[in-house]
């Protein structure tokens, strides 16, 4: 397959490595020349993805045009709030009949909308040439080549399984599904938890916490796609579950990380001067709550983490609203 992937960061690298990994020619954007030179010249992207070999079937340019010449399948790995911007200037350069793969794991901000429906919106893509690829799927440890499996999702059950074949290799095992909703809020969603755990981690709660919070978690975030249409068991599988675990226990994970800081006492404008990539969680914890609020679906842990995030709020404070609610039913 002839593949194009734009966004040179640690995802889109990584991505990129799979692709390449699994036979495909690939071409990435950057934004910087350096980092496209970096790519194309020394098969590496120390910034990003510090010490990993990338296949010399994959090159880059900062050329759009230039990088989604004739692909067959166009993988979007930018930060979730500047795609729309992005594709206004990108998308008159998508070739007609290219999938299009969602890597992104935010929802907009104003809008609600989730990152295939930008892509519908916006590049005037038809909803099933778009595919949505999401699991527990830490950029670091798939360019180590460390085995993992992740979901490969789209309306169209051909599509899904033509990528899902692009991107087999020994480490990455993917699996299909028909519920892009399902799989794209729980990849977004999962940050705004992998905050909360962060924090919860710094302030030096203990594993029953952890435990409660991923539970919690998982139970509102069900609670908000059974209310948007998604099918419940998506959430206990891969892009669920699966995606949540991993990066609540990882010390990979930027938005655990960046709940740490937090954690710490430092205000929004500190832990963003300490973490340099992009922590989806904190801006999609506004556009989460939302869109819970505007389908009446109570999300308590994701309204703390907004308070945290954006209105200054106390960890610790946060943790006993939690607990004080009033009492109810597990489902
Ligand atoms: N890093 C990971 O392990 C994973 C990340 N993701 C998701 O992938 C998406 C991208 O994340 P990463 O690659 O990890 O982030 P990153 O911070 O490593 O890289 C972001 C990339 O976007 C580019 N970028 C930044 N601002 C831009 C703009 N205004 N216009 C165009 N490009 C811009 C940066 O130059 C960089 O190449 C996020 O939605 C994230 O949630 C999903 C699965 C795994
Ligand atoms: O989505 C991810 C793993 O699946 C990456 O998580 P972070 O963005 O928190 O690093």
């Amino acid at each position: 397959m002839k593949a194009a992937v734009i966004g040179s960061g640690a995802w889109g690298t990584a991505f990129a490595k799979v692709l390449g990994d699994a036979g495909s020619e690939v071409t990435m954007w950057a934004r910087r020349e350096t980092v496209a030179a970096e790519i194309r010249d020394r098969h590496g992207n120390e910034g990003s993805l510090p010490g990993i070999r990338l296949s010399k079937r994959i090159t880059a340019t900062t050329d759009l045009a230039e990088a989604v010449d004739g692909a067959e399948l166009i993988a979007i790995a930018v930060p979730s709030q500047t795609l729309r911007g992005n594709l206004a200037d990108w998308a008159g350069f998508f070739p007609a009949d290219a999938t299009v793969a969602s890597l992104m794991k935010g929802i907009e901000l104003g809008t609600l909308k989730r990152m295939s429906e930008v892509i519908v919106e916006t590049a005037g893509v038809a909803p099933e040439r778009v595919v949505v690829v999401s699991g527990p799927n830490l950029a670091p440890e798939i360019a180590a080549e460390q085995p993992t499996a992740t979901v490969v999702a789209c309306t169209d059950e051909d599509r899904a399984r033509q990528v899902q074949h692009a991107l087999a290799t020994p480490y990455f095992r993917p699996y299909t599904s028909d519920d892009v909703l399902g799989c794209e809020l729980g990849g977004a969603v999962k940050n705004v938890i992998a905050l909360a755990y962060g924090m919860a981690s710094a302030i030096g709660l203990g594993d029953n916490t952890k435990a409660s919070l991923i539970t919690r978690g998982l139970a509102e975030t069900s609670r908000l796609g059974v209310a948007l249409g998604a099918d419940p068991l998506t959430f206990a599988g891969l892009a669920g579950l699966g995606d949540l675990v991993a990066s609540c226990s990882s010390r990979l994970s930027r938005n655990r990380t960046f709940g740490e800081h937090l954690g710490r006492g430092e205000s929004l404008e500190q832990a963003q001067t300490a973490t340099r990539q992009t922590a989806e969680g904190v801006k999609s914890c506004l556009s989460i709550r939302d869109l819970a609020r505007a389908h009446a679906v109570e999300m308590p842990i994701v309204e703390q983490v907004e308070k945290v995030c954006h209105e200054g709020a106390d960890p610790r404070v946060a943790v006993k609203l939690l607990m004080t609610r009033e009492m109810k039913p597990e489902s």
